[in-house]
């Protein structure tokens, strides 16, 4: 695989920590800077890709974004791209009590990367998505929804770090991502 620097935008610590581990495994070279970019309303993949444009804009360069999800099904999809403002309004020992009056609660967390050469170029999006269900919270709380979101029987937050990392919407996508760099010239 040839070596690759990525720079990745982003303002959130946890979600850096996570990439940082997840790629230590690889030849990339993963710089960082924390931009707190505009977020579109839209498609998830729309997001993602404005959001890549973006931070090309404001780098002026090759540049890493990624935007997580976590869709309820009996929302039709929603929080989705917007859990990040729900998470806030009721914190996380409360969040599972948005679906208290459905029988589903059900749940797909969706981690899309996407990377951007520079401006002008079109971003290239790399998605996870692990599917789950939401529950009242279990294990640390120190990492947004992780506590809420049950896979197999154990919250992410519950689980050991390399654990999650294996089954993970991030963990997902990043093995695309590190696909792609290997036939990257
Ligand atoms: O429990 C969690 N386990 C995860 O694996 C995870 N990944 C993201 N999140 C949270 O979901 C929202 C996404 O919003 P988001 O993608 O816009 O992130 P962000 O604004 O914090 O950072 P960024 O946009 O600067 O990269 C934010 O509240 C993040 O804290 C997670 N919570
Ligand atoms: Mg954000």
């Amino acid at each position: 695989m040839a070596p690759k620097e990525l720079n990745f935008i982003t303002g959130n610590k946890n979600k850096l920590a996570e990439v940082q581990v997840i790629l230590s495994s690889t030849p990339v070279k993963l710089q960082s800077q924390s931009i707190d970019l505009p977020e579109l309303q839209g498609t998830i993949e729309e997001i993602s890709n404005d959001k890549a444009r973006r931070a090309a804009e404001v780098v002026q360069g090759p540049v890493l974004v990624e935007d997580t999800c976590l869709c309820f099904n009996a929302f039709d999809e929603l929080p989705g791209p917007y859990v990040k403002w729900f998470l806030k309004a009721l914190g996380v020992q409360q969040f599972h009590r948005l679906l208290a009056g459905f029988d589903d609660k059900s749940a797909q967390a969706v981690c899309t990367f996407a990377y951007c050469e520079g401006p002008g170029h079109e971003p290239i999006i790399f998605q996870g998505r692990t599917d789950g269900k939401i529950v009242a919270a279990r294990g640390p709380t120190d990492f947004g929804w992780d506590a809420c979101f049950e896979y197999e029987g154990q919250t992410y937050a519950e689980m050991a770090k390399e654990q999650k990392n294996k089954i993970s919407h991030r963990g997902r996508a990043l093995a695309k991502l590190t696909e792609w760099l290997k036939h990257e010239v």
